[in-house]
């Protein structure tokens, strides 16, 4: 079964959805750009109140590595995101430290990640527009997929890529916000997966 990353939560009643569901991971969007974003106060309260076996994963773009380290000391989050340029010395600073980092990537640059893991997603992360899944070449490596995941289509996507992992945020949300019925679905469709 597929690893499950639910993205950009940033309320506490978030937090209780998601330790109600019980993902693999979620993820805190620091990208200043972002209606999602959240300081570091607000992430410290998320992390308190997020049950402690699940990692908190801190979702970057421009934000320097002193920063993001910052925060990996201050027990907020345990894993990084990068999206950025795919040589990004901030992967290989954050590995010498011992932090896991997800790099988000296309199919053709994929194989250049040095990162831990590889998230393949749309070139507007956070956007819920979804990649032409049947027309992609699947990465030569093992890969979460994200990019308009849904309740209603990510069963389809992980049938056609078979990802190791999915990553959701705008397809779990109603007018902007977190809808808990549609995190429930979306559970739901990928833990079912191999039984259809
Ligand atoms: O969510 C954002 O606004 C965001 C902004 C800048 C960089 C990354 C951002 N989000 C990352 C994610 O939420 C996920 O990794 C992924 O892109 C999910 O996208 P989608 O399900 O299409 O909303």
């Amino acid at each position: 079964m597929p690893r499950i990353k639910l993205c950009g939560l940033r309320r506490l009643v978030d937090i209780d959805y998601a330790n109600q569901v019980q993902p693999d991971l979620v993820g805190v969007v620091f990208a200043p750009e972002s209606f999602r974003a959240v300081t570091g106060d607000q992430a410290q309260r998320l992390r308190q109140r997020l049950d402690a076996k699940i990692p908190m994963v801190g979702v970057f773009t421009t934000t320097p590595l002193a920063r993001i380290m910052t925060l990996v000391q201050a027990g907020i989050i345990q894993q990084v995101q990068l999206h950025g340029p795919i040589n990004d010395d901030r992967v290989t600073a954050l590995q010498a430290a011992k932090i896991p980092v997800m790099q988000a990537v296309t199919p053709v640059n994929a194989t250049q990640s040095q990162a831990n893991t590889v998230l393949l997603d749309n070139v507007n992360p956070g956007s819920g527009q979804p990649l032409a899944w049947s027309a992609i070449a699947r990465p030569k490596r093992p890969f979460f997929l994200a990019g308009g995941l849904t309740p209603d289509n990510v069963t389809n996507a992980i049938q056609v890529l078979q990802p190791a992992g999915v990553d959701v945020s705008s397809g779990i949300e109603t007018a902007g916000v977190k809808d808990f019925k549609k995190i429930q679905v979306f559970m739901r469709s990928v833990r079912n997966v191999n039984n259809n």
